[in-house]
């Protein structure tokens, strides 16, 4: 098991922003964490990555409870933009490889050419898409054994969502990786994930495998989550 959360409850003031979930992650497989905004899927993420502790309840990833160190074998694409403006494109990757020494040169430079991204660009003068597709490369060039991506595919035109879908594809070692992507656009993942997670108001509604939805159930995600989300709001379980 790559990850377990064991009835792990985060609050904020009064408000939960998880509420008593148990939940494992299984190495070499994509998961797809669904869920509405506020729901809970960005806290989820930053447990993995030690960012956010919980009140009560423990986050195991690797074999060791969480702290600050487990961001050595996490590799995490946030929301936020993180990026020095003044940097260039190749400073930025020379950065992040005297960080991580799980950093593959060689892999940022394959998905720099593939992303068309120029490593003399200065950051500031990047596009939307193009910091989005920067992020993704950063993130994806390490060896790391759990990828945490938070909505990758967030402000980014078609095109851009799929060429990281492709990269995912191409640049995740299955072998060894375990992902999780959090989104609320369930489209562009659908084809890629193996099994997804529901959450809501800071409870888990719903597991599935992909491949036993579409073949035993006939259906595919979407209808998965709208009438996993739909029995919840009428209180049927
Ligand atoms: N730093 C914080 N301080 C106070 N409340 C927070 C903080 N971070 C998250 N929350 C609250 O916790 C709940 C879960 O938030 P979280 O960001 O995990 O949801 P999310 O599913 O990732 O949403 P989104 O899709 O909008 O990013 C929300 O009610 C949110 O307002």
């Amino acid at each position: 098991m790559a990850i377990r959360l064991n009835n792990v409850t985060k609050k904020y003031g009064s408000e939960f922003a998880l509420n008593n979930v148990t939940i494992d992650f299984q190495p070499g497989k994509i998961y797809g964490l669904l869920g509405p905004n506020g729901s809970g899927k960005s806290t989820t993420l930053k447990m993995i990555t030690g960012l956010v502790y919980p009140n009560s309840g423990s986050v195991i990833v690797l074999g060791e409870e969480v702290t600050r160190r487990i961001s050595r074998k996490v590799a995490y694409l946030t929301e936020l933009d993180m990026f020095y403006d003044s940097f260039s494109v190749g400073r930025m990757i020379a950065f992040y490889e005297s960080q991580f020494p799980d950093f593959n040169l060689e892999k940022a430079n394959q998905l720099l050419k593939e992303m068309n991204l120029s490593e003399n660009k200065k950051i500031k003068q990047l596009s939307k898409g193009n910091r989005g597709r920067l992020k993704l490369v950063l993130t994806l060039a390490r060896e790391a054994s759990v990828i945490l991506l938070d909505e990758p595919f967030s402000g980014l035109d078609p095109m851009v969502r799929d060429s990281i879908v492709r990269s995912l594809l191409t640049y995740i070692d299955f072998e060894k990786q375990t992902v999780i992507i959090a989104t609320h656009e369930i489209d562009e993942i659908e084809p890629i994930m193996d099994e997804v997670i529901a959450i809501y108001k800071g409870h888990i509604i719903g597991k599935e495998n992909v491949e036993q939805l579409r073949e035993e159930e006939g259906c595919s995600v979407l209808e998965w989550f709208k009438s996993t989300m739909e029995k919840e709001e009428r209180g049927v379980s």
